[in-house]
């Protein structure tokens, strides 16, 4: 039987697949954050040379992809991006994701605004019915931290303060528990309403337009036909 390790390989290198056609001399490529778009990006140094650059939607993401001697661009300089890859904490059929467990949500949501494409890759345990098993991080400016995180109660969750995290843009991450998701896209234009509250990790607006889930029997494609 594969490791999760591996599985996550595996959509990583369905990834590259995808985007290598893609690739170009003016091409860049947006890069998430986690242990599977890590392995995206270890993958990419393969083809360095053959496009421009990366946006990265996270510090850890930019020092990684530099290490590989990609160029990391500042996403202000960036008026096309064919792709943006990354992982997700859960997806459902209508590639609504959460995101957010590595606290990179707020860049992440940003860099995959810009691209045409968001490619999501994960191994299939991250497939879900419905989305609310994993807590929904939300990043809040501290000084609202108190006032959301009672907003958040209303909204029948539970919200925990990620102990000793920082995000890169200097905020903290609430981690909501209990929430009944229902209709994801309006659950996360109103999370994103409540003042203090700079994004919330459902990604439903702007859901993937590709996810590639390894499992054993190989690499699933899903595509939005499903889309709820
Ligand atoms: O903030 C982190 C991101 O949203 C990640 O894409 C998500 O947590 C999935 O990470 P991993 O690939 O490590 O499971």
């Amino acid at each position: 039987m594969l490791s999760q390790q591996q599985l996550k390989q595996q959509a990583a290198d369905a990834a590259l697949a995808y985007i290598e056609p893609m690739l170009g001399a003016d091409v860049i490529i947006g890069v998430g954050t986690g242990s599977t778009a890590d392995l995206f990006i270890d993958g990419l140094a393969r083809y360095a040379g053959r496009f421009r650059g990366a946006v990265a939607s996270s510090v850890r993401s930019a020092e990684r992809l530099a290490g590989h001697g990609i160029a990391v661009l500042d996403l202000n300089d960036v008026t096309h991006m064919p792709v943006y890859v990354d992982g997700a904490d859960e997806i459902d059929a209508g590639m609504n994701m959460i995101k957010g467990g590595g606290g990179a949500l707020t860049r992440e949501k940003i860099v995959a605004s810009v691209a045409e494409q968001f490619v999501c890759i994960a191994d299939e345990s991250k497939l879900v019915g419905r989305l609310g098993r994993f807590p929904l991080p939300v990043e809040v400016l501290p000084m609202a931290r108190e006032a959301v995180a009672r907003a958040l109660h209303g909204f029948g969750g539970t919200p925990t303060l990620r102990e000793g995290f920082v995000t890169d843009n200097g905020n903290v991450i609430l981690d909501v528990a209990g929430l009944e998701i229902t209709d994801p896209a309006r659950l996360e234009q109103e999370i994103n309403n409540l003042p203090g509250v700079v994004t919330c990790g459902l990604f439903a607006l702007r859901g993937a337009n590709l996810a590639l889930l390894a499992g054993r029997d190989g690499v699933q494609r899903l595509l939005p036909g499903a889309r709820g």
